[in-house]
């Protein structure tokens, strides 16, 4: 019987690696000495050393001549949240995750690392110091949060030491950062249409804000302890900057920050939620003669207006998680980033 040559543990593939997270990924890996092919259905950088392959994770035999040599697999590819196409995340993020397990196992990968959300737990009500071991959302506010729930159980579940391939799910939640094409850009977008005047709430609540480079920083460390006995195999782990801040702070600290006014005068949540609801509902029975994003989206109203922070004991406890980037130094880091946005 032939003997399967293994990949250097430091050969490595990053499907969605033209993305935010993604690009920051490569580039921190380069820096450690990982070989990196990008998998992706753009190219829209270049890295020497990179090898750049331009494909859909829906193509099984497109992803198999990329995986062919590779040992350690990153999947953190994902249709926005912002397109709300409930067929394009169910066949990306659910059918292409399944597609992305059948060619790693074929291809002979060992682990595979997923990069999840904190959000697959959160159901639009009040989460403080969440654990891992909070039920999935039963009712999840979206369709891009239904289909990271299914996407993180089918790599969960196809974890397997007798088959030689591992995974764990890596849960970040609200990642910012330079290159951030959501956080920042929204923020920016709704503050020069004059919309950022008001704060959802009373302006209490917590949040997580995840600095990208402690959520590499966590990807990383969980490749290097995925063994066949660590306790990683197969469990999800909450990656934040341990710092819940105010959400309302944060919107602050950046809009200052690029010259903008702080928002002041108070909504009541319920009134702007039941309002964000009728909108997705007109949109969505008005999307077959004409395509409106709201900027008020019921999820993006109840990430807002309730408090959701996570735990990260877990990841400190089973792979020595710490942030590397404190949150204050994050903002100004992030804020100095953008000088096209500033006001
Ligand atoms: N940005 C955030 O605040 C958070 C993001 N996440 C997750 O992190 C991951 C990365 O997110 P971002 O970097 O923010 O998004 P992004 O949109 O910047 O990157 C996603 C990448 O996936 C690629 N992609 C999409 N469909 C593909 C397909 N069918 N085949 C191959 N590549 C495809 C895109 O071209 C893009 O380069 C996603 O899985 C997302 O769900 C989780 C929690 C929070
Ligand atoms: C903590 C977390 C999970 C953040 C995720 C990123 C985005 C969902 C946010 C980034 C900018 C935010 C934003 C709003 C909602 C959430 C974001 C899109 C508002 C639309 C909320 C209502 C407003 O008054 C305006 C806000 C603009 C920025």
């Amino acid at each position: 019987m032939a003997t399967r040559i293994r990949p250097s543990s430091k050969r490595c593939a990053v499907i969605g690696g033209s993305g935010f997270l993604g690009r920051h990924l490569v580039e921190r890996l380069v820096e450690k000495g990982y070989s990196v092919a990008v998998f992706d259905i753009a190219q829209r950088y270049e890295v020497p050393g990179v090898t750049f392959h331009q494909g859909d994770l829906c193509d099984k035999q497109a992803l198999l001549k990329v995986l062919k040599d590779v040992s350690l697999v990153f999947h953190c590819a994902s249709p926005s949240p912002a397109c709300d196409d409930r067929n394009l995340f169910w066949k990306v993020n659910v059918e292409g995750t399944r597609t992305v397990i059948q060619a790693c196992q074929e291809a002979g990968v060992q682990k595979l690392v997923l990069t999840s959300s904190a959000s697959v737990v959160f159901e639009g009500t009040d989460i403080k110091n969440g654990k891992e071991d909070l039920p999935y959302a039963k009712r999840p506010i979206d369709y891009y949060t239904e289909t990271k729930i299914q996407q993180e159980k089918v790599v969960l579940e196809a974890c397997s030491k007798e088959k030689d391939f591992l995974t764990v799910a890596i849960r970040p939640h609200g990642i910012f950062g330079p290159r951030d094409p959501q956080l920042v850009p929204i923020l920016v977008d709704t503050a020069r249409k004059g919309k950022m005047k008001f704060i959802i709430g009373d302006g209490t609540n917590l949040v997580d804000f995840t600095y990208v480079e402690n959520v590499v920083h966590g990807h990383i460390l969980a490749a290097e302890h995925l063994k066949p006995d660590s306790p990683l195999c197969g469990k999800a782990y909450h990656i934040t900057n341990d710092e819940p801040i105010r959400f309302w702070d944060f919107m602050s600290q950046v809009l200052v920050g690029l010259g903008y006014d702080a928002p002041r005068y108070h909504l009541p949540y319920a009134l702007v939620y039941g309002i964000a609801m009728l909108l997705w509902l007109i949109t969505s029975l008005l999307r077959p003669l004409v395509n409106i994003k709201p900027t008020f989206t019921p999820m993006r109203v109840a990430l807002a207006g309730t408090h959701h922070y996570y735990s990260c004991s877990r990841a400190k406890q089973d792979m020595g998680y710490q942030p590397v980037v404190r949150l204050k130094e994050a903002i100004a880091r992030t804020v100095a980033s953008y000088p096209h946005l500033r006001r």
